[in-house]
Formats: structure tokens, sequence, C-alpha cells
């Protein structure tokens, strides 16, 4: 199973509810930076997990943290006889950056999903793995769906939107990390009277149907970029760096602390990336919008 990396388009965050997740208006869209996850048969449960090189020294889960542990857990939970115990050799090799705002856990989950679902023959609906997707965090169900979608509730009510563009992205990964809790937290104390209503995602949704990348620049909106960048100033200089180097729209991916930058064409986002490579280890490019959690081959 191969599933995908996303990027919040429009990031409408509201004040917190009751059970303390944040109501989100956002557009996201799957790009091309990958996990490749493969179930296979076995006698006992096992996950292992490889780093592309360019992820640097990342700290990864250990045995039992795993998103793709609680995978298994929920679907023998839900889906299997009672008392069943869960089988099967997991192995993930990951590209999408590790805890960088980019929801590689969430692909890892989808895919985990859908994989464990085929091996285990539980021949589960559609509607059901994404209720089961919903469970297992916000981001989950768009990781199912890919494309690009709208998300609502706390993120994980998606649909997908009109998008008429073939959209090239530079992506600058950061292993410093920004814990998501961390940052909505941060948020909630740079805007104590935030409305319960977030920001209505329509500026982003027209500009995809133009299918305009200077339409979509201007539309891009990240209400956790404030409190991204006020923990991380050396951010908010990366996007400035960006856009003087030719990107039309730098802005930082989700809760962080990845930046992604929005670009007039491939060859464009090639030049803005070779400029940053001046000072960063790490430049992708990437392209959007890709398909969901999918079988390969
Ligand atoms: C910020 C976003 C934007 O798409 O992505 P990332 O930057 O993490 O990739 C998401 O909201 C992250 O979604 P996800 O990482 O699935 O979050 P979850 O596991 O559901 O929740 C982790 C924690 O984030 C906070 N959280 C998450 C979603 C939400 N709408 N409100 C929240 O306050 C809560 O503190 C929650 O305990
Ligand atoms: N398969 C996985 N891949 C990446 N992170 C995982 C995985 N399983 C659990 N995690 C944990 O989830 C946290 C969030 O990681 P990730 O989904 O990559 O980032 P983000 O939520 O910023 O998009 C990390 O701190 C990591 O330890």
């Amino acid at each position: 199973m191969r599933s995908a990396a996303k990027i919040n388009l429009h990031l409408g965050v509201g004040a917190p509810r009751d059970d303390g997740f944040h109501p989100l208006d956002t557009v996201y869209q799957a790009v091309s930076l990958y996990d490749d996850l493969t179930a296979s048969r076995a006698d006992d449960w096992s996950v292992t997990t490889r780093t592309a090189v360019h992820l640097g020294d990342v700290a990864l889960p250990g045995p039992g943290d795993n998103i793709v542990d609680r995978v298994a857990e929920l679907l023998c939970a839900t889906r299997c006889d009672e008392g069943c115990r869960p089988t099967a050799r997991v192995e993930i090799d990951k590209t999408i950056p590790v805890a960088g705002g980019m929801a590689g856990g969430s692909a890892d989950a989808a895919a985990a999903l859908v994989a464990l679902d085929r091996l285990w023959d539980l021949r589960t609906p559609d509607d059901a793995l994404l209720d089961l997707a919903a469970q297992l965090g916000s981001d989950v169900p768009f990781a199912l769906v890919g494309g690009t979608a709208h998300g609502l509730g706390r993120g994980e009510v998606v649909t997908a939107v009109e998008d008429h563009g073939s959209w090239a992205w530079v992506v600058v990964p950061d292993t410093g990390g920004l814990s998501t809790p961390a940052v909505y937290r941060h948020w909630d104390t740079l805007f104590p009277d935030a409305p319960a209503t977030p920001a209505p995602a329509q500026p982003v949704l027209t500009a995809l149907a133009s299918g305009d990348p200077m339409a979509l620049a201007a539309a891009l909106r990240n209400d956790l970029e404030a409190a991204a960048v006020d923990l991380r100033p050396d951010l908010g200089e990366l996007i400035a760096r960006g856009e003087a180097e030719g990107a039309l729209r730098g802005m930082v991916s989700g809760s962080g602390p990845t930046c992604v930058f929005l670009c007039e064409s491939p060859e464009a986002a090639r030049d803005v990336a070779t400029a940053l490579s001046a000072t960063r280890d790490v430049v992708l490019t990437a392209h959007g919008p890709v398909a969901g959690a999918h079988l390969l081959g």
C-alpha cells in the first residue's frame, strides 16, 4: 500500500470544543511524498519502520506505540470474532517527514487499515473504514480519501472538492519537531477570544476551481502558522526566504515545522528548491493532488 503526505491549503481554526478538539474548516491536498506499507501473514504481530535517509535521525515510536498497532487493535476489536489476536508482519518505508505537520502517521494508519482489512479478509465497507479512520485521528479519513478535500468537524468529515490545478510545491522538512497538541495549546494562549466558528474555506475552494496558481497563492491560509512561528521564529525567516527566491507563497504545513512553498510551475519549484538548498540539508519538490491510500501494482 502506498499513502501520501498532506498539506492544508486552508486551515481555519475555531475556539476549542468541550472535548478539547478545535473545530476546523480545512482544505487538504495529498501531495507526492509517500510512505509504503506492506502487511504479510505471520504467526505473531510485528511492525518494522525504516526511514529514508533524508528524514535524518528522527525518533520513531517504540514497539507497541506505532499508530499501526492501534489500527490492528481497533480492527480486531470491531471487525473480528471475540478474543481475536492480531497477527501480521507489517513493514513501513517512510519518506514523509515524521512529526512534521504532513500527517505521515495518519497516512500509515490509512494504509494499514486497508492492508490489514484485506489480509484478514474482513471486507469492511468503505463507510465503516472511514468511521474507524476517524477514531484513529482527525487526519486519517483524509489519508484514505486523498486528492483534494474539504474537512469539517475536527477535520475528520471529508468531502472531495473540485480542483482544476496540478500544483507545484517545494517542501522543506525540519527535524526540530513541533508537537501538534503543543501548537494547538499555544494557539489557545495567543487567541483566547477566538470565535467558535472557524474561518470558511471558500477563497481556497474558488481558487482551486480556477486552476490558477496566483489565485491559490493569494488564498492560502493557515491559522496555526502564527502559533508555529511564535514557537519557532526561524520558520518565519525560512518562509520569507523562499518567497524572495521566487515562490508564489510560503506557509507552515499544518502544525509544522515543515514549510511548503507554492510555485508557478514544476520548473519554478526546482529553481526555488535549488536556491533553498544553499542553506538547508533537505529540500524536496512535490506535486498535488495525488491519490489517497491505494494498492501498488
Ligand atoms: C494540525 C493538523 C491539521 O490537519 O495536522 P498535523 O499538523 O498534525 O499534520 C490536524 O488537525 C491534526 O490532526 P491529527 O494529527 O490527526 O490529530 P489527532 O490525533 O486527532 O489529535 C491530536 C491532538 O491534536 C489536537 N487537535 C487535533 C485536531 C483538532 N481538530 N483539534 C485539536 O485540538 C488535540 O490536542 C489532540 O489531542
Ligand atoms: N507510523 C508512524 N509514523 C510517524 N509517526 C508516528 C507513527 N506512529 C506513531 N507516530 C507518532 O505520531 C506523532 C505524529 O507524527 P506524524 O503523523 O508524522 O506528524 P504530524 O502529526 O505532525 O503530521 C509522532 O510524534 C510519532 O511519534
